[in-house]
């Protein structure tokens, strides 16, 4: 099986072309695939796919085998890759995900290949029915106090076809992510597990963003969070609708729209290519 390792801010996935390669068994794949020692490593599985209904398809696997609706880093490679590799020829695309379709816009660097993707990330859903979580379905979960670990956190729970509960924190570089991570994803308030987003503002419009994601354990970007992150911080009032966000493997910039969608830009980056063989 041809593969090609693709990262978005150093969140890394290996992504298998479907139009060419066949998977029958996406979840058991991820998990080999993976494997930082035993596999290729990465932060789970991307399977690039035909669609009747945009350019492209995307599938996103998480390192733990779960399948994830939508991944904001994984989009903008997965449209590199379908760029580059010729299997669209124009730079503005639509892909669909397992939460819609998405309509990106690609740039290309001096080579001719892509290297920055800006993506309409859709229009946050902020009722507790949306994420989902427990509570009132109709209502919105914004600066509530969740008791993890005999200590109040105060979450702000945002899908962005995903879900995500954004925590503001003084100081997020020597934060316990890896304790309180895993908490708050499996906590009983949210019946399909949640990813976690650690933030410290250090200006209205400039953030530092750790993720805890759902199925794969800290990463070093999220692009759905990052995207998150920018809703919350205006419904809390700490910052303003566009953001610059530092995460652990790269900037994002983004942008709430007075309209509903969420706007993010990143790069897109072709790490290698080779064969593996499914165990
Ligand atoms: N890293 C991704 C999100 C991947 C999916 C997530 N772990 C989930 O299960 O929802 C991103 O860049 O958005």
């Amino acid at each position: 099986m041809k593969f090609t390792k693709m990262h978005g801010a150093g969140n890394d996935y290996v992504y298998v072309n479907g139009f060419e390669e066949r998977v029958d068994d996406p979840a058991t794949l991820a998990r080999q695939v993976s494997h930082r020692q035993f596999g290729i490593g990465a932060d789970g599985l991307i399977l690039i796919l035909p669609s009747k209904f945009a350019d492209v398809r995307m599938r996103m696997f998480n390192l733990d085998g779960s399948e994830g609706e939508m991944c904001g880093n994984g989009i903008r490679c997965v449209a590199k890759y379908a760029y580059d590799h010729g299997l669209v020829e124009k730079l503005d695309i639509s892909v669909e995900t397992g939460s819609g379709l998405r309509s990106l816009l690609m740039r290309t660097g001096p080579s001719g290949l892509v290297d920055r993707v800006q993506v309409n990330m859709g229009a946050p859903g902020l009722r507790r029915g949306d994420i989902p979580m427990s509570g009132p379905e109709l209502e919105q979960a914004v600066s509530i106090s969740l008791a993890v670990d005999s200590q109040q956190y105060e979450v702000t729970c945002v899908s962005m076809g995903n879900p995500h509960a954004v925590i503001f924190v003084d100081e997020v570089e020597s934060f316990p992510v890896d304790r309180i991570g895993p908490l708050i994803e499996n906590h009983a308030w949210f019946p399909e597990r949640i990813n976690v987003e650690f933030v410290q503002v250090l200006s209205p419009s400039e953030v530092i963003q750790r993720t805890w994601e759902r199925g794969s354990g800290e990463t070093l970007a999220c692009g759905t969070g990052a995207s998150a992150v920018t809703v919350a911080g205006v419904l809390t009032g700490r910052t303003t609708r566009k953001i610059l966000n530092h995460l652990r493997g790269g900037d994002l910039e983004l942008e709430w729209l007075e309209n509903g969608p969420v706007m993010m830009l990143g790069p897109a980056v072709e790490v290698f290519s080779g064969n593996y063989d499914p165990k």
